[in-house]
């Protein structure tokens, strides 16, 4: 499988959904015109990290937000990694992420398993229980939000079970661009697997974002990154060269699960 990523690297309105649809819709407009056939978000896209004000602004059930990346992913015809949104669930609100294909059906729902306490995230949301791993395009993948990269033994368990790909949406602040440079590429390498990070970029009351969003092959060579402006970070994704890349350093084979 061959995938054109079109990865959002875009500014968010603090606390203004409405403001972010438009951009979002602009920036699927220019995803479209790049012919990409896979098209990935940032984290909570929709809000920011607008967290004291989520009784406001939380997607109830998430239901509009889905909605929206349904309708943009029919009319453009291509499958959508839909970042994250803050969902309001009858617990509380979730930072959740969606997965819909170029038909407009939802293929996963997975809300952040690891709530950032330096952003205060441990305060006003639930971290969530889902799976990561998912299927697109016949293609196993998996799917993580920001601070979960910190957390490799989480990202190993969906390529123990066979996904080629791992998909990373992000509020990346700017003061640890290096962490988030290092750890995409040990968990591409460590993981032979393609990793495909999308960050927001601009600032909001707290932090200044980094930018830098990468498409990373599965030897560890970064194939796009992004700068720190506003920008579509296009890249193909051969899913043909993990097995080349597997075969040449057998990892999966040499493990010692016995011993860990
Ligand atoms: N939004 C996040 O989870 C940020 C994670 C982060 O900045 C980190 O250093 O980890």
């Amino acid at each position: 499988m061959k995938w054109k990523v079109g990865l959002i690297q875009m500014d968010i309105a603090f606390g203004d959904p409405k403001e972010n649809y438009k951009r979002a819709e602009q920036w699927f407009e220019k995803a479209a015109e790049q012919e990409c056939t896979l098209v990935v978000l940032p984290e909570l896209w929709t809000t920011g990290y607008d967290l004291t004000r989520l009784d406001e602004i939380a997607h109830y059930e998430g239901e509009d937000a889905l909605q929206f990346l349904k309708e943009q992913a029919v009319k453009h015809r291509f499958h959508i990694v839909g970042g994250s949104v803050a969902k309001q669930t009858a617990d509380g609100v979730k930072n959740t992420m969606y997965i819909v294909d170029k038909n407009g059906r939802m293929l996963h729902e997975y809300s952040k398993l690891h709530l950032f306490r330096l952003m205060d995230e441990h305060k006003y949301l639930i971290a969530g229980e889902d799976e990561a791993r998912f299927t697109v395009d016949g293609e196993e993948a998996g799917s993580f939000i920001c601070y979960d990269i910190r957390f490799p033994e989480w990202l190993r368990k969906p390529v123990l079970n066979g996904a080629k790909v791992l998909f990373v949406v992000a509020e990346w602040p700017l003061p640890r661009l290096d962490h988030w440079q290092t750890l995409l590429k040990a968990r591409a390498i460590e993981n032979q697997s393609y990793i495909v990070a999308c960050n927001r970029v601009g600032r909001d009351p707290h932090n200044i974002f980094a930018g830098h969003s990468m498409i990373i092959d599965p030897w560890g060579t970064v194939i796009s990154e992004g700068g720190e402006g506003e920008e579509l970070l296009t890249g193909n994704v051969d899913l043909g060269l993990i097995d080349e890349i597997r075969g040449r350093i057998p990892v999966f084979d040499d493990r010692r699960p016995d011993f860990y």
